[in-house]
């Protein structure tokens, strides 16, 4: 499906969909205990992965309440050899969460994806696992998957660096605390995309489980058994916020966008409040009502750094070609291994748009100013993110963009255009 936009106003009340991040982490909670229920999950091609992946390791997932609530039975901290492959389409922290679970379980488990997943870096994760004493390959030898994991891993101390994914940190916590021995996991860099690691502590703790941050790392001891008697209620996700608070700056008028559903939590992406503000945004975050009210505003650019928030670089480049003066968009090598290469993908498109980018390895620079956005055919490069981020840029730039691929956002944000026809942005869908 390809979306075609013409520049209009946006306005109104909407609500963005629940934390990815948080929803995938309490089902796989919920698989490794003896059971529980997770309340407001996202309900998206993703976390779908993460629901077939706890399913093929024993446990089961009943939607029959509808999406506003999972009831998971576990496989009680004994993850199963599953009966075939997990396919674990284009979801990376599917696959990172899943490899470290299987690296449990006596037998093999095959983890696959689609072609994005399958050329994303897993190597450092399959290094740790060896490090354990289990059994991690990657079928073609080059640290991507099709992955043959197993081993029965009982614990013991990994070394990792921490500047390639996070979710190597996240899969290795989850897992451990069902290890006899525990495991502590000593990073050889800095933490890149920390504060998703901070959102796993939290829905460990709420699970029962003790893990910490140490000196050198993280350390969960082991002997440890999930369980929650109350359903975990995910909270909103402010990745997907960010495209509509971004509409609103660039496209909401006096009258402005209200965000609901944006209680604080442990995720980095609430930073997007706080770029906001200083490109000059008229926004105001009330925290208590879970609100963010955001009117379209004279923007200018500023140095924004992502070590912390990868997936915000999309929308902070848009919100750069729209605002007046420089954007410089630092610490971003890592956002090059995602579903796509967001770096490249998005200089290349939003020059397609006319505005001016400059691109090096680790920073992105979008040159605002005279560069008025024109209505262009961009590619989605099927990455949800750089759909969302473009056809925000589609709501300023003249005449009409086309964002091709426009399906994808089902990854994280499954109405994401309804959401947006209903603020009035001026779009059609077409199939191809
Ligand atoms: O753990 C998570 O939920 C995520 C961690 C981040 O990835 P990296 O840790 O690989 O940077 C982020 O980009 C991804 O969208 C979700
Ligand atoms: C990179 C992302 O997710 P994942 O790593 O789970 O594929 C994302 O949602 O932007």
């Amino acid at each position: 499906m390809d979306v075609e936009l013409t520049r209009s106003r946006v306005g109104g009340r909407a609500r963005a969909p629940p934390s990815k991040s948080y929803t995938h982490r309490a089902i796989l909670a919920a698989g490794y205990s003896d059971g529980a229920a997770v309340a407001d999950p996202l309900v998206s091609a993703d976390t779908r992965a993460t629901m077939r992946t706890v399913e093929a390791f024993g446990g089961r997932v009943d939607r029959a309440t509808g999406d506003r609530r999972l009831d998971v039975e576990g496989f009680d901290g004994r993850p199963g050899v599953p009966e075939d492959v997990i396919d674990c389409a284009n979801s990376g922290t599917t696959m990172r969460l899943a490899t470290a679970c299987a690296a449990l379980a006596d037998g093999l488990t095959v983890l696959t994806g689609d072609g994005s997943l399958r050329s994303r870096p897993q190597g450092p994760l399959l290094d740790a696992v060896e490090q354990l004493d289990g059994r991690a390959e990657s079928t073609r030898d080059n640290g991507q998957a099709p992955l043959v994991v197993g081993g029965g891993v009982d614990g013991g101390t990994v070394s990792i660096p921490g500047d390639v994914s996070s979710q190597y940190v996240t899969a290795l916590l989850m897992a451990g605390a069902v290890t006899e021995a525990g495991i502590t996991i000593d990073l050889e860099t800095e933490l890149k995309s920390a504060p998703y690691v901070d959102i796993t502590l939290e829905v460990l703790a709420a699970f029962g489980i003790e893990a910490t941050e140490t000196a050198d790392g993280y350390r969960v001891p082991g002997g440890q058994a999930y369980g929650r008697d109350a359903a975990y209620a995910v909270p909103g996700d402010f990745s997907s916020m960010s495209y509509l608070l971004a509409a609103g700056a660039v496209a909401g008028g006096d009258d402005g966008v209200v965000v609901e559903g944006a209680r604080p939590s442990a995720q980095g992406d609430s930073a997007i409040v706080d770029v906001l503000e200083r490109m000059g945004a008229d926004v105001t975050w009330d925290r208590e009502a879970g609100e963010i009210t955001v009117r379209e505003s004279d923007l200018s650019g500023v140095e924004v750094a992502v070590g912390d928030t990868p997936d915000l670089l999309p929308t902070i480049a848009v919100l750069g070609a729209v605002a007046d003066g420089e954007t410089r968009i630092v610490d971003c090598e890592h956002v090059r291994y995602k579903e796509t290469d967001r770096v490249s993908a998005m200089a290349t498109e939003l020059e397609k748009l006319g505005a001016a980018v400059t691109e090096e390895h680790d920073v992105l620079t979008v040159h605002g100013g005279d560069s008025r956005l024109r209505g262009a055919t961009v590619a989605g490069h099927d990455d949800h993110r750089i759909v969302m981020a473009l056809s925000v840029a589609g709501l300023v730039a003249g005449g009409t963009t086309t964002v091709e691929g426009a399906d994808h956002v089902d990854i994280s944000f499954p109405g994401f255009f309804d959401v947006l026809y209903d603020l009035g942005a001026e779009l059609e869908e077409h199939e191809r």
